[in-house]
């Protein structure tokens, strides 16, 4: 009976057009050839590239991991894992310092170690930043190929495009009078704008993400390019919401242009009122570093064009970090009742009120909020911690033996994912996963966890020059808001985390999936005159190279 039914039942599948077993069985024998065919061949390949991949691979390279289908592995791991890839990957090989993945046409080499990172960023003139920042002025930024050959003419020494830009332009954002009215003109922006909601006498509603990032936007880049700043026109803001998005994926350099169509569009029409800012001279009266920016790109003959298009990359890095860590640390100082009342008990003693011809005048000092506010700046700093994402890279311009033990091959990429150091139980205890907004905060003689492995702004000679301006604009950010303000959750219910899985890897900080919306109640005082005063000099060090 059994035997009838199979029978019936591969004839008909097999033959439904009538046949006995002699047509079914040649039909099978046909189709089973082509399936051997298939799996012969996969089995073939499989084996070649997994021999490839050993064969290829020097033994005196950090140890080789995520091999089980040949060059795809890791792929298939990244999309699986998206940002804890790197923190599964350390958690699986945790007595490996250094590990090897390989990827098609790229040798990734990834640092678990802490010890590792200081040896990986003494060489900087073997594994290389600038290429990577060629890279984006190339593929995001649309450069012409005359911009291109003088900017990756040298890669390496002092001289060379990239290098010699840090240097030309890091002293206007190091701690002195140019950053100091940097920082000063972000604040007056930010200040008039939240003098505007005050005055409506009324709480003011807000989409949190939405409402920050056009704060920052304005305050920032008034504060950088002065009274002409081309992103006053609303048209700009709009294309620069258009085009920024899509810098990761044009950074993988994957898809074809056309894909990208809007955004491009977008990129071409602020790249062209940058251009006509720069003809105009307009920069002549915008921040000292915006004119050591401008006079570097002229001297170096970067032609005009150019010039608009990598204002472009200039923005990204003023705008696309600052922006989400202003959000979460107004996220974190808000959402948690203590640390807003430590935080404002803070920042209150940084403040002096005066009666200037009849108005109450408070002035808040921006050295004691940098100094003297303990649970604000380790809020910031566990900010970071949590929510950093930088994964510092290094090209290698030629074979080097890192640490005199492991082979990194020329044109292989040496990583090293902040997450892997921010989520470490060695490092910061069992609690790694709780943001603890006073885990900064030592007591005295209490040792600190070791600096190296706090990576939010990245280390060595690549360490973020923007640091100092960002840290201010956004510590006396959230001083303002705590002294003037409370910031509520508009419904009146409790404050609901957004996931961050979207995140866009370009980026040096999580961003949030989706926006919350917020109420903004003036507190009683908010109607005086506010303003902040930068006498006495000197930064807030969160970084190994400051302390
Ligand atoms: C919270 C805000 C910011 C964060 C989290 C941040 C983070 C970073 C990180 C992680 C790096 C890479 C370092 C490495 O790979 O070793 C970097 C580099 C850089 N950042 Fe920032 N940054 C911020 C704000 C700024 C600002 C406001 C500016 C501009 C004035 C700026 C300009 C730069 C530049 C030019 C580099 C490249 C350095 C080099 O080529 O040597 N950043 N930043």
């Amino acid at each position: 009976m059994l035997y009838t039914v199979v029978y019936t039942s591969i004839v008909e599948r097999h033959a439904p057009d009538g046949g006995g077993l002699d047509i079914v069985l040649t039909k099978l024998a046909t189709t089973h050839s082509t399936l051997a065919t298939a799996i012969g061949s996969l089995a073939a390949t499989y084996i070649f590239l997994y021999a490839f991949l050993r064969l290829t691979q020097d033994e005196k390279e950090p140890p080789l991991v995520s091999t089980a289908v040949p060059f795809l592995s890791p792929l298939i791991g990244m999309v699986k894992w998206s940002m804890g890839f790197y923190t599964h990957m350390r958690d699986k090989y945790r007595d490996l310092p250094i590990y090897t993945l390989r990827l098609p046409g790229i040798r990734l080499y990834i640092v678990n170690s802490t010890n590792l990172i200081p040896v990986v960023q003494r060489q900087w003139r073997t594994l290389l930043f600038p290429p990577v920042s060629a890279r984006a002025s190339e593929v995001a930024m649309g450069g012409s190929k005359e911009a291109l050959d003088i900017i990756r003419d040298d890669l390496v020494t002092d001289n060379g495009f990239m290098h010699a830009f840090i240097k030309a332009t890091q002293p206007a954002l190091s701690s002195g009078p140019a950053l100091d009215e940097l920082n000063g003109n972000a604040l007056k922006v930010i200040t008039s704008s939240l003098d505007e909601i005050v005055a409506q006498g009324r709480p003011k509603t807000a989409s949190m993400f939405d409402w920050i990032r056009h704060e920052f936007l304005m305050a920032t880049t008034d504060s950088v390019y002065g009274p002409h700043n081309p992103l006053r026109n609303p048209d700009n803001e709009a294309a620069w919401h258009r085009y920024h998005p899509t810098i990761m994926f044009l950074m993988l350099n994957v898809l074809p242009l056309w894909a990208f169509r809007s955004a491009i569009k977008a990129r071409d029409q602020l790249a062209k009122a940058f251009r006509d800012y720069h003809i105009n001279g307009h920069y002549a009266q915008g921040s000292i570093y915006i004119q050591r920016w401008t006079e570097h790109f002229v001297s170096r003959g970067i032609p005009t064009d150019d010039i608009g298009r990598f204002h472009n990359g200039g923005m990204f890095a003023l705008v696309a970090n600052t922006i989400p860590t202003a959000f979460w640390m107004v996220y974190r100082v808000f959402s948690d009742p203590s640390v807003t009342e430590d935080c404002r008990n803070e920042v209150l003693k940084a403040v002096t009120v005066k009666e200037e011809d009849g108005v109450q005048v408070c002035t808040v000092r921006a050295r004691t909020i940098k100094d003297s506010c303990p649970t604000l700046i380790s809020t910031f700093q566990e900010v970071f911690r949590v929510h950093g994402m930088a994964n510092s890279v290094r090209l290698a311009n030629e074979d080097h033996l890192l640490d005199g033990k492991y082979l990194i091959k020329k044109g292989g990429m040496v990583m090293m994912p902040a997450r892997v150091q921010h989520l470490s139980k060695d490092i910061w205890g069992e609690d790694v996963e709780v943001f603890n907004a006073r885990r900064f905060i030592r007591k005295p003689g209490e040792p600190r966890p070791n600096p190296v492995a706090f990576r939010g702004f990245g280390g060595g000679t690549t360490l973020c020059p923007g640091r100092h301006f960002a840290t201010t604009e956004i510590l006396l950010f959230t001083a303002m808001l705590l002294l003037r303000f409370d910031v509520l959750p508009a419904d009146g219910g409790e404050w609901v985390m957004p996931t961050t899985e979207k995140s866009s890897q370009a980026e040096a900080m999580e961003q949030p999936d989706h926006d919350i919306e917020i109420e903004l109640r003036p507190l009683e005082g908010a109607d005086r005159k506010w303003r902040v005063s930068f006498d006495g000099t000197g930064e807030a060090a969160l970084v190994a190279e400051d302390l």
